[in-house]
């Protein structure tokens, strides 16, 4: 297949969802990759767009909505703009951050259904729903919860059960009820519309099967494994009413499948775009329509079908469209062996990151291309994040560029010194590093990002090399006209750096930037060994990259396991059913019992025990009472004291660990199984009956 030549290219960000803030999996998959390419096209100079916005249509939306009683919108307005700040104060630079809620958004999915319905695009299909006959809707499938047909799990959505993972339809559920109003729900007959995706399948068999066949091999994998079943037509309409209506005569009270309107986005978000400055961006048409256009879709494994299938066969469908030339899809990222949830909690947030390492947007950035999930799913763990900026950007990087600054300060006030004659060393090293251009433009046109940031980083590596063999504070003493030379050559190789590492690295790239006083640069500088002149007077320097201590990284790691610990909790007592009650007793064999309250005077741990906790215990006899009692797992001692209990006191004394036991201590076992020592309400005096 002959090579296309594009005059530019549309780059865009999978539309992150506006229920929640952005994690580092979202990063690492999506917006850090897209964000070095296109700082990339950028400083080569090419013409580039990137396009994101927050989708803010569909059911979670909803539901959120209703459990904190505020509307749909408000949901959006918080997450678009919680996700917004992080995007920008990570320096993920689009051009355009809009969001589906938008007017013109709202005009241009609703104009596109339209055009696909009038020219008989789509198919309308009767099929059967749940229906709430309480709440007077139909239930989308998570709105429908009942128990799970494969494992029992009471709890399953209409889609899918959270505890076996399998993928269910709402009719498979068994005792279904509507979460909305607790009701059983009524199944009725809707009308829709379908995507014909089957009439589209051997167009898109010979588009990506054959056309396609240098895209990765995960996203060509999966496409090829729905290309291998039968398509089915898929609805294009839901019966909601959170979303944009469908522009049919007779579709009330039915909105565009969130997933038919939020890729129009992109386009839409051009459209706004290109409409508040025609003159900088020209038409939106010509990024979407014009076939010398390259379009890139960024995003991860799970919008695969969206992107590759169902897309595409809109813009097809519709005619006017180019169509992706390439998706480079990421697997995902986990955190510490976990998957990454942002119901679980089990994430670490951007605008939390930023609060506890501020100002260390690029060590992240850095640590997710380092270990991107570009070919099978990756785990980030805090200790990896704290070894590669110790030993990667502080030890390497920053460590060179700031011996290169410092002795040039040293020697010459900052002045870049003249460059003499070359020896084999220089020559070697200038060798060395002319090729990381080319390799980094390699891999960077091939999506290959985790190589492209290895080879920026390599010549860092060169310039230790070169330093360390050259020696510059040693041949100082005798021979200071070769240091000039020495130290010219690092630092055209401090230049290079700052310009090869501002796709990845753009705050750090800019701050070295300002130290060597290099305002312009682009991409073809790469591999020069003139980018700074002798006579060149430099800035102050100051360190690129600091160390991550230990303790700064286990306060991450407790955080999390915090987090864990109360996701078991709540998983536990969502299981949690109480014990039956035992069989009825006579009213006189409670009365035996003497249950009494206590105050505890003190309380220690027993020595070479790690359940039992022994209690010296005023019970108004005016003798201190001792109990042991098996609550050492879940009690501090010292917590313990000056505190009021219930105990039986009429049971006969019983030794345990050579200490004699004069009576129990009342606890209440929780659903995970801890115990909860029990007390009175208010106040009472020591001694006082409980009956
Ligand atoms: N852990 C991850 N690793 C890689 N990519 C991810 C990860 N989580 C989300 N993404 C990608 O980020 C983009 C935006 O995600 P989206 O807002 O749809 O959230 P999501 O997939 O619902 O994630 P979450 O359930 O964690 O909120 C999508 O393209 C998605 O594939
Ligand atoms: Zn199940």
């Amino acid at each position: 297949m002959e090579e296309k030549k594009f005059k530019r290219t549309t780059v865009t960000a999978a539309l992150p969802y506006a229920n929640g803030g952005v994690h580092i999996g979202h990063l690492a998959g999506v917006y850090v990759p897209s964000d070095i390419y296109v700082r990339y096209l950028r400083l080569k100079k090419e013409d580039v767009v990137f396009i994101g916005g927050s989708d803010e249509h569909g059911v979670p939306i909803t539901i959120r909505a209703k459990k904190e009683g505020i509307t749909p919108q408000d949901v959006c307005d918080r997450y678009h703009k919680i996700i917004k700040d992080s995007f920008r104060e990570f320096g993920i630079s689009f051009d355009v951050y809009s969001r589906t809620t938008s007017k013109i958004h709202h005009q241009f999915a609703s104009d596109f259904f339209s055009k696909l319905y009038k020219d008989g695009k789509l198919v309308e299909q009767e099929s059967e729903q749940y229906y709430d006959p309480e709440a007077h809707q139909f239930l989308a499938d998570r709105y429908i919860m009942g128990t799970c047909p494969h494992c029992g799990n009471p709890n399953a959505y209409g889609d899918q059960c959270e505890k076996c993972g399998s993928d269910l339809s709402p009719m498979e559920l068994i005792n279904p009820h509507s979460t909305i109003s607790g009701a059983k729900p009524e199944v009725r007959k809707t009308k829709n519309w379908y995507l014909p995706l089957n009439e589209y399948q051997g167009w898109l068999k010979e588009w990506i099967l054959n056309g396609h066949k240098e895209w990765r091999s995960n996203v060509y994998g999966q496409c090829k494994s729905w290309l291998d079943m039968d398509l089915q037509p898929r609805a294009m309409t839901r019966d909601l009413d959170w979303g944009i209506p469908v522009p049919v005569e007779g579709a009330e009270g039915k909105v565009l499948y969130v997933w038919f309107d939020a890729p129009i986005g992109y386009i839409s978000n051009t459209k706004e775009l290109c409409d508040a400055d025609p003159e900088r961006w020209g038409s939106w048409q010509k990024w979407w329509q014009d076939p010398e256009t390259r379009l890139v879709h960024f995003i991860g494994k799970d919008n695969i079908v969206f992107h590759c299938l169902i897309f595409p066969t809109m813009l097809k469908a519709h005619g006017d469209y180019i169509l992706p030339d390439n998706v480079p899809a990421n697997e995902f990222l986990n955190l510490e062996n976990d998957k990454i949830s942002t119901s679980r909690n089990w994430a670490v947030w951007l605008d939390e990151y930023l609060v506890d390492f501020p100002g260390k947007q690029d060590v992240l950035r850095y640590v997710l291309t380092a270990n991107a999930p570009e070919t099978k799913d990756n785990n980030f763990t805090w200790r990896d994040f704290q070894e590669r900026n110790n030993s990667e950007l502080v030890a390497i990087y920053g460590n060179f560029v700031n011996r290169a600054l410092q002795l040039t300060k040293k020697y010459w006030n900052g002045v870049v010194p003249e460059c003499g004659e070359l020896l084999e060393v220089d020559k070697h090293a200038i060798d060395e590093f002319k090729d990381v251009k080319e390799k980094v433009e390699q891999y960077l046109d091939n999506f290959k990002f985790r190589e492209a940031q290895k080879e920026a980083m390599n010549l860092a590596r060169i310039g230790n090399k070169y330093i360390t063999e050259c020696e510059p504070w040693k041949v100082w003493k005798t021979d200071p006209k070769r240091v000039e030379t020495i130290l010219y050559i690092s630092l055209q190789l401090v230049a290079n750096l700052a310009i090869a590492f501002e796709p990845f690295l753009p705050f750090s790239s800019k701050s070295l930037r300002e130290m060597i006083d290099m305002p312009e640069f682009d991409w073809a500088q790469l591999g020069r060994t003139d980018l700074l002149k002798p006579g060149h007077q430099l800035a102050e320097p100051h360190l690129l990259f600091q160390k991550i201590e230990d303790e700064e990284i286990q306060k991450q790691l407790d955080k999390l396991a915090a987090t864990k610990e109360a996701n078991e909790k709540a998983e536990a007592a969502k299981s949690y059913k109480a014990e039956p009650v035992k069989a009825n007793v006579p009213f006189d064999d409670f009365e035996k019992l003497d249950i009494r309250v206590g105050h505890i005077k003190d309380c220690q741990k027993v020595k070479k025990s790690n359940k039992l906790l022994q209690f010296t215990i005023d019970d108004g006899s005016g003798t201190d009472r001792t109990i042991l009692s098996g609550i050492a797992k879940f009690y501090d001692p010292a917590d313990l004291i000056g505190k009021d209990v219930l105990f039986v006191a009429n049971f006969a004394p019983r030794k345990m660990m050579g200490i004699e036991s004069q009576g129990m201590i009342l606890s209440a076992v929780d659903a995970d199984g801890s115990l909860h020592v029990t007390t009175t309400l208010d106040q009472v005096k020591p001694g006082s009956q409980v009956g």
